[in-house]
């Protein structure tokens, strides 16, 4: 018979074996013969190596060398690439991964907190050694969003992009908003789904989106990763009644990570907005993700898919061991890392939308005159307003969307009102999607 591989089996080796590890091993035994044609050769796990030797984790592993020391991995001449699914962005992952790349083994990752925060010097490592540096499943998932952006729309001049990261957040807020569930409940389910993060405050303050905020800029602005200038909101302060007044306003809450270049510099920022029932992200539910980046040819472009969780997130780690077994791969930011810029950041008071601000109030006599003094005085006009009494324990509830106008005008109001003893805890804060 003739052999229609073109090479000799990839030899994968497999550190962290969770939710997606395992992911990982099901999809390679169940679509074995079918990745097989696609890669030119056999995709084959030969050796793993996780913390626990000998914990249950419902997948036959005894077909597999295990190994105590992963970073002997790198070294191996019987392993073509290692595959880290350990998470963390400092750690054991990162030593492995600087031992794969020094030791010129190409190397798989999920890891989106490591790439965030380490990303140019491992793509200069790997740049250094001519080997592949590959992290699909590290943003949105299944998403072939890192392909999209890489490749598809490479010709483009990027002006915005933005979406829903983070499936924990999107699982929490669309349950909660679709079946009147409280935050925790939902978020123990989200847990038991696979979709959190070994520390869910990651999910539910927002660092994991901006993790993969930092690497969707980099790649659509051809910029240096820069973390730290990602100004990071999670949902935590969402309460049932915000989802309840958006949604009578015509919107829908979302966790949206938005990066943004122009002439006064990157704006990068991870916050709850508004989306209005007419944008196509109001509509991405549950643990799905969307990406929508605006490009100066191909206008906009729509990625949507599964955005955690085994089977999707395998996908797109085996999308990347196909890219290696077929020897594509390019410049894991798209361009070499010198050709990278780095920016400054963009003044986020400049920036000009509308947004819905949430107060607790006493219920007494003007307390609405003194906020409708303060945006006043701030500059700020309201486009509408929701007085709910008695139906909140903790006082009235006062929703307002203002007009469009700059965001320092919204700082000044929430200034001017700093202090006043009309105002039961911090006003909520959300600017609208446009
Ligand atoms: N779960 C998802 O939906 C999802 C989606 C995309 C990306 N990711 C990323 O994939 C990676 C893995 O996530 P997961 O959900 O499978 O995590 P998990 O907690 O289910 O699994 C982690 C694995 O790493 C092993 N591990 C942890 N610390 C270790 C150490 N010090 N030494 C050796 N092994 C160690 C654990 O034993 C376990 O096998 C993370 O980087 C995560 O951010 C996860
Ligand atoms: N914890 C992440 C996993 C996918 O990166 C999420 O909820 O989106
Ligand atoms: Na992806």
């Amino acid at each position: 018979m003739t052999n229609l591989h073109r090479h000799a089996p990839l030899r994968v080796a497999l550190v962290g074996l969770g939710t997606v590890g395992g992911g990982v091993i099901r999809l390679l035994n169940t679509n074995a013969a079918l990745i097989a044609r696609r890669a030119g050769c056999p995709v084959q796990v030969v050796a793993i190596s996780a913390r626990d030797r000998n914990k249950d984790r419902g997948v036959d592993l005894s077909p597999y060398e295990w190994v105590d020391d992963m970073n002997s991995l790198a070294t191996r001449d019987d392993i073509d690439v290692v595959v880290e699914l350990i998470g963390g962005s400092d750690g054991p992952a990162l030593t492995l991964a600087r031992h794969c790349l020094n030791a010129g083994k190409p190397f798989v990752t999920a890891n989106k907190a490591m790439l965030a925060h380490h990303g140019l010097d491992l793509a200069r490592l790997a740049e250094k050694g001519g080997i592949a540096l590959k992290y699909e499943a590290a943003v949105a998932g299944g998403i072939p969003v890192i392909k999209g952006m890489r490749e598809g729309a490479a010709a483009n001049e990027i002006s915005r992009v933005y979406g829903i990261l983070n499936g924990t957040c999107n699982y929490i807020l669309t349950t909660m908003e679709k079946e009147g569930r409280g935050f925790d409940e939902v978020l123990k389910e989200a847990q038991e789904l696979g979709y959190a993060e070994a520390d869910p405050s990651f999910d539910i303050d927002g660092v994991d989106a901006a993790h993969k905020l930092t690497i969707l800029a980099s790649l659509a602005f051809g910029t240096e990763l820069d973390f730290a200038a990602v100004a990071t909101t999670g949902i935590r302060h969402v309460i049932a009644a915000d989802i309840a007044e958006a949604a009578a306003l015509g919107f829908r809450i979302r966790l949206v990570g938005m990066a943004q270049n122009g002439a006064d510099g990157l704006f990068q920022r991870v916050h709850p907005m508004l989306v209005p029932l007419d944008h196509p992200l109001a509509h991405v539910d549950g643990s799905l993700n969307a990406v929508v980046a605006e490009g100066n040819f191909v206008g906009r472009l729509f990625f949507q898919g599964r955005g955690a969780g085994d089977g999707p997130t395998a996908s797109a780690v085996v999308a990347d061991l196909i890219d290696v077994a077929r020897d594509e791969y390019g410049d894991a930011f798209a361009m070499p890392v010198a050709a990278l810029t780095p920016q400054n950041t963009a003044d986020a008071g400049a920036r000009v939308g509308r947004t819905y601000l949430r107060f607790m109030v006493q219920d007494r006599p003007g307390v609405l005159a003194e906020i409708a003094a303060a945006t006043r005085d701030a500059g700020v006009s309201i486009e509408s307003m929701i007085q709910r009494g008695a139906h909140q324990d903790d006082g009235v509830l006062v929703a307002i969307v203002t007009h469009a106008g700059e965001e320092r005008c919204i700082r000044d109001t929430l200034d001017r009102l700093a202090g006043s003893d009309s105002l039961i805890g911090t006003p909520m804060v959300m600017h609208i999607l446009d």
